[in-house]
């Protein structure tokens, strides 16, 4: 089961932010996209979503073109978590992960036993069983990021698309969520991410696609793709890459810019 771009060119009418690009997100696996404001990771995303046309190119889900595939079929097959921004309407942080059923429930049907007891266990393995009761919209920042992810995770996809999921978690939460990630990928869930920090795709990423001003876009294994060349010609800055043995003995690799 995968995810499958090929030759795939997007972006808006006349306005071309990809071209060419190629790759795979198989299941159990972890690809982190990165790449300067503006270059066309969202707009990626929601082409891969369908919900914008790809100029060239096609999108296959498990072996399936995308445009075959009906809303419902796409959304129990891949579920996606937005940047945190406002939510009009009180719901409780409960009712929004409820909303991650919808997938699965016919015209007019309620969410049944069944539903909240996924809901109820997705909470629970995300930390954020205590929010149940409380209002989405005066929820923080960081709150309302978790019960997003918790409604991904309730429509039960294989698939997981993420854009910036830690851009308004503390550092504790972000590494939370990042080994929550971890977890998941290693029980066969595929979690495509959008990230600003190299940091953390060396943290968790199996592959990584980084997409340059150019609309070229690199894709390959993490440490093949991030070297310090091709970070300072996709942001114009000059980073170090430091790879060393932590406390736990375990090898990771960290990124510094240069300053001056
Ligand atoms: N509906 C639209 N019509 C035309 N241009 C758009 C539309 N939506 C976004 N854009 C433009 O497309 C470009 C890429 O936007 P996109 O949101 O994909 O970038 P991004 O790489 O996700 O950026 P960031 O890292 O800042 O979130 C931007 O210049 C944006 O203004």
């Amino acid at each position: 089961m995968n995810i499958e771009v090929k030759e795939l060119s997007c972006g808006y009418g006349a306005k071309v932010l990809l071209e060419g690009l190629n790759l795979t997100l198989s299941r159990g696996e972890i690809l982190c996209i990165l790449g300067p404001n503006g270059v066309g990771k969202t707009t990626f995303f929601k082409t891969i979503q369908g919900f914008l046309k790809p100029l060239a190119g096609e999108v296959y889900i498990n072996n399936t073109l995308l445009s075959r595939l009906s809303r419902r079929e796409l959304a129990q097959l891949i579920a996606y978590v937005p940047q945190v921004h406002g939510h009009p309407f009180s719901y409780s942080a409960r009712d929004m992960v409820l909303m991650g059923r919808t997938p699965y429930l016919n015209t007019l049907s309620a969410p049944g036993k069944g539903d909240s007891a996924v809901c109820r266990e997705v909470m629970e393995q995300l930390g954020i069983a205590h929010l149940a009761d409380r209002c989405y919209s005066q929820l923080s920042g960081g709150e309302q990021q978790m019960v997003l992810i918790a409604r991904a995770m309730a429509q039960k996809p294989t698939f997981l698309m993420m854009d910036e999921p830690t851009s308004n978690l503390d550092y504790a939460h972000q590494m939370y969520l990042l080994r929550q990630m971890i977890k998941l990928r290693d029980t066969g869930l595929g979690i495509m991410m959008i990230t600003h920090s190299p940091d953390q795709a060396f943290f968790c990423a199996d592959n990584v696609a980084l997409f340059y001003r150019d609309r070229r876009v690199q894709a390959g294994a993490t440490a093949t793709v991030l070297t310090e060349t091709s970070l300072k010609d996709a942001y114009g800055i000059t980073v170090d890459l430091f790879r060393n043995r932590n406390s736990a003995g375990e090898v990771v690799t960290t990124c510094s810019p240069v300053m001056g």
